[in-house]
């Protein structure tokens, strides 16, 4: 079996993508973000405080013939962003892109934090995680990947997610039209639950490139690419004006400075990420102020490469023993 969905940017900064995913009988259809970064599968809900929800679809188990409440089970996530969710949790038929899964923990929300209520068009986070990260108790449960795992031709899913337009998700499956060349692999380990996995090193604009291992997490549910202090001054020192702001909590530069690309290298590949990725929004509408699309990891414990990275390749997500992250170009 395979699915093949949309990935459709949620605001004018990309600042997440949403997915089509119909969940229950008949299908109710939500937007998720799909989230290789977490692994909770979670949405809005008839148990979400009205207070709470501005606009969201949401999800009705008791309009669903095939919901089943999972007893006695509860969840409550934080994300690093500080924002988070708890509830309860049901059983349900779910789909993306034409790929079911008939019994999907769907985690309903009884609470959300102020940030996931201003963000109108997401109605949840379906985490792509590995499943020990789930946050279901008394019993764990398992993502709609580890779910679809039996049924997929391969057991891989890619994400081609775009610059200021919509890309997709394909499951099962690796589609040779998204990408040109070949696909370079690298090893993962599953600690502590995510897509951990190396670079081979970095380049800053046409400089030499730096050949160093720096490990960090393949995270399609954050924005930003977060790297190691050293790394970032070096890009910075390039840009005119740039300053590391307490105030805005990153590194901020006139609008009209001009970035060099970054270069980040996958064993022998090199991937380019154009300077307008990096360029990723004005710090208000009318400012001349601009924010990063790199920021520096020091303060998150963790190298992030966020969708500013990933948007600059094809990515394979390879569910295989042992599990590993292709990249290619597009
Ligand atoms: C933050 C997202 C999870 C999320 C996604 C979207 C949203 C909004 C819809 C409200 C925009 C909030 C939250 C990330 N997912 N793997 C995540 N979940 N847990 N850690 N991370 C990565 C991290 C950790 C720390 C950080 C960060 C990132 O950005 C800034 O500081």
């Amino acid at each position: 079996d395979t699915g093949s969905a949309a990935a459709i940017p949620i605001n004018e900064v990309d600042i997440a993508y949403v997915t089509p995913v119909t969940v229950g009988t008949p299908p109710q259809t939500l937007m998720l973000d799909l989230d290789t970064g977490s692994s909770d599968l979670w949405v809005f809900s008839s148990l979400t405080p009205s207070s709470q929800v501005r606009g969201q679809d949401i999800y009705t188990p008791a309009n669903s013939s095939t919901s089943k409440l999972l007893n006695g089970h509860t969840w409550s996530i934080r994300y690093g962003d500080g924002s988070g969710s708890r509830g309860t949790v049901y059983l349900d038929t779910l789909a993306v892109g034409g790929l079911e899964v008939k019994s999907q923990a769907v985690q309903t929300a009884q609470e959300v934090s102020s940030s996931f209520t201003q963000e109108q068009s997401l109605d949840g986070l379906m985490g792509l995680g590995f499943s020990t990260l789930n946050t279901v108790r008394p019993s764990s449960q398992l993502t709609f990947f580890d779910n679809a795992r039996p049924s997929l031709d391969e057991e891989v899913f890619t994400a081609d997610l775009k610059y200021h337009a919509t890309g997709s998700y394909d499951f099962g499956f690796v589609d040779r039209a998204k990408y040109t060349g070949n696909i370079s692999y690298t090893a993962v380990t599953e600690s502590p639950g995510y897509w951990t996995h190396s670079l081979s090193g970095y380049a800053v604009g046409s400089g030499a490139f730096q050949t160093t291992r720096l490990s960090g997490i393949s995270d399609t549910g954050t924005t930003l690419l977060y790297l190691p202090t050293a790394v970032v001054t070096a890009y910075y020192r390039q840009v005119q004006g740039a300053q590391n702001s307490q105030y805005y909590g990153g590194y901020v530069f006139p609008c009209s400075s001009s970035l060099p690309t970054f270069t980040f290298g996958i064993e022998e590949a090199r991937f380019t990420i154009p300077a307008s990725y990096i360029n990723y929004t004005r710090i208000s509408p009318t400012s001349t102020t601009c924010y990063g699309g790199l920021q520096s990891s020091s303060g998150l414990g963790i190298n992030i490469f966020g969708d500013v990275a990933l948007k600059a390749a094809f990515v394979v997500f390879s569910g295989t023993n042992p599990p590993r992250i292709g990249f290619a170009h597009k």
